[in-house]
């Protein structure tokens, strides 16, 4: 029997759902409902996914610093002399490791990866093996730590892995390639391929599909695998009433809204704000569910899901202290029931939403505004919170950087700062929200430094400079720092790249000379938001200005790519 944390018992078994996660107390919003740290009678894995794996401790899991020379105390991982596949930022990290896992099997099998086959053709051409062939995997990396570990293999006994439905409904493809990837595990560890051993190792890998987690945030290069045999029974619902978050080795649950004595705890095992086809999709290939959530039930939109959760007003304290916006959202139509435009959102979803990252600036220009013109029914509706328009945006704002068009970029962050991160995320201290903010703060710091010529009078560019010319950027970019560095601690914690590099940035602006009654009026406002006085301050200094900014987001959208 899986043992949970204090605050947390174990549901009973329903036919529909299997085992759920109750609290046993209540959980007031942004709280830690538990932390999920894995130590003698609690295994759990924890490894970097293979394009993280040589900047990153395979222990800790801390990320390599040496190559930012901001960084006062770098982190320095060094490889395994062993395998040359898994790296460490110590010596002690590289010990625990080896009693955890690595001295089991696992470096030994590492290293057999990357002995030189006697029969390779490239050996013969005299050709130098591609080192990423070097390499595992990552599922099958993972499922060589289960096998070398069985304190892992007793805790997954009991899990839920839907092994008969992925051998019957997916032969050819997921069966298959579990297949390939339980007969390399067993071979690099030179274990016998025998019928019942390739039948465990398949258990093995249904069973990691479906409990662990991709550990994932780009923001910081921190990408793997997590599985935690009591986070594992948490289930799933689109409109969760709780999240985790990763740190190190450890995953923190946090309630995202207040959770009752005896409710149930949810999570999102996907994107939540994917669009229902998407959802359906995702939770079908890899959980083997069909949703049953309000939102999958009724098919509410973002807008309406926002609606409906409770603490809106905790809103009050964030870009969108209007909660009017919030409960009734200013758009046109809605997803529900509207058959034309949920389809017209299947056709366009797959060409709009491809990442741009690495693509040249002359063909990302072309993309975009094939995506921006695709998008029209969902603009016309004014639905800039629904994918894939939210995505649009972001991928112009990104392109605006890389253009180092901070102006543009920041009119976009306004906007979707505005107009989209608060339907996506209802609560201020959901983490996307946060870094928007951050991004808003940094463009404000970059514009504030360097204003942009601003083109020929009366152009867009020359009006935006104008605006940003009148505006005091510095309290500005203080006074939303302020706001994130609140509420860090709540979407992860102060470990958080997000929470340095605000508080960083913010400590500078703080120091400046001549700021002292800056710094007293933020600082009246973070203690006392919603005063009279303080209310004033931010409406007038901070949200008129982000308002106005935003209000060229459109334009110059379609002044970029119409
Ligand atoms: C990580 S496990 C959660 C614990 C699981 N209930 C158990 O008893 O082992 C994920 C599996 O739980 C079930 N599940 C989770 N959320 C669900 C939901 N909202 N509706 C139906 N089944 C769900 C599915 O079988 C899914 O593959």
């Amino acid at each position: 029997m899986v043992a949970l944390p204090d605050g947390l018992t174990l549901g009973s078994s329903s036919p529909t759902r299997g085992r759920s996660v109750l609290a046993s107390k209540v959980f007031s919003p942004g709280a830690v409902i538990a932390v999920f740290a894995h130590g003698e009678g609690a295994p759990g894995i924890a490894i970097p996914d293979n394009p993280h794996l040589a900047r990153t401790c395979h222990y800790c899991l801390a990320i390599a610093t040496d190559q930012d020379p901001n960084v006062a105390s770098p982190v320095r991982v060094r490889a395994c002399t062993g395998c040359r596949t898994v790296y460490y930022c110590s010596s002690k990290c590289q010990k625990a490791d080896w009693a955890l896992a690595h001295g089991r099997g696992e470096c030994k099998a590492f290293r057999r990866v990357r002995a030189p086959d006697p029969a390779s053709s490239e050996k013969e051409a005299g050709k130098e093996p591609d080192p990423s062939h070097l390499i595992l995997p990552t599922p099958v990396r993972t499922l060589v730590q289960v096998l070398v570990r069985p304190e892992i293999q007793a805790a997954m006994a009991e899990m839920e892995g839907h092994v008969e439905t992925v051998r019957t409904t997916d032969p050819d493809v997921t069966w298959a390639g579990m297949e390939l990837q339980a007969r390399a595990a067993l071979h690099y560890l030179n274990r016998e391929l025998s019928k019942s051993n390739l039948a465990d190792a398949m258990e093995i890998l249904c069973k990691l599909q479906v409990n662990s987690f991709n550990r994932l945030d780009a923001d910081i290069g921190q990408s793997g695998t997590y599985f935690n045999p009591a986070l594992a029974m948490v289930n799933h619902s689109c409109i969760p009433n709780a999240f985790v978050q990763f740190i190190g080795r450890a995953a923190v649950l946090h309630a995202y809204r207040e959770i009752k004595k005896g409710e149930e705890i949810e999570i999102s095992y996907i994107e939540s704000t994917l669009h229902r086809s998407q959802r359906r999709e995702s939770l079908k290939t890899r959980y083997r569910f069909d949703c049953a959530c309000p939102r999958c039930k009724e098919d509410l939109d973002v807008y309406q899901v926002c609606q409906r959760y409770p603490h809106l007003e905790l809103n009050l304290f964030s870009l969108v202290p209007d909660l009017e916006k919030l409960r009734n959202p200013p758009v046109k139509q809605h997803l529900q029931s509207n058959d034309s435009l949920q389809k017209y959102i299947e056709e366009i979803y797959p060409n709009c939403t491809e990442s741009l990252q690495g693509v040249p600036l002359p063909e990302k220009s072309k993309l975009l505004r094939q995506r921006w013109n695709m998008c029209a029914r969902l603009r016309q509706a004014e639905l800039y919170a629904i994918d894939p328009l939210t995505q649009v945006f972001v991928e112009a704002n990104i392109y605006f950087c890389e253009q180092a068009n901070f102006p543009y970029a920041l009119a976009v962050s306004c906007f979707l700062a505005l107009n989209s991160d608060p339907y996506r995320g209802p609560m201020p201290f959901f983490g996307p929200r946060v870094k928007g903010m951050l991004m808003v703060a940094k463009l404000l710091a970059n514009t504030a430094a360097s204003m942009p010529s601003g083109g020929s009078a009366g152009s867009l560019s020359a009006r935006l400079s104008e605006a940003l010319g009148k505006m005091d950027q510095a309290t500005m970019c203080q006074t939303i720092l302020s706001i994130v560095v609140h509420y860090c601690p709540a979407a992860h914690s102060k470990e958080w790249q997000v929470y340095h590099q605000a508080r960083d940035l913010l400590k500078d602006l703080e120091s400046l000379p001549g700021r002292e009654m800056e710094n007293a009026v933020i600082s009246a406002f973070t203690t006392n938001p919603t005063k009279a006085e303080e209310a004033d301050f931010f409406k007038l200094m901070v949200l008129d200005p982000i308002q106005k900014l935003a209000g060229f987001a459109l334009e110059i959208m379609d002044a970029e790519f119409a």
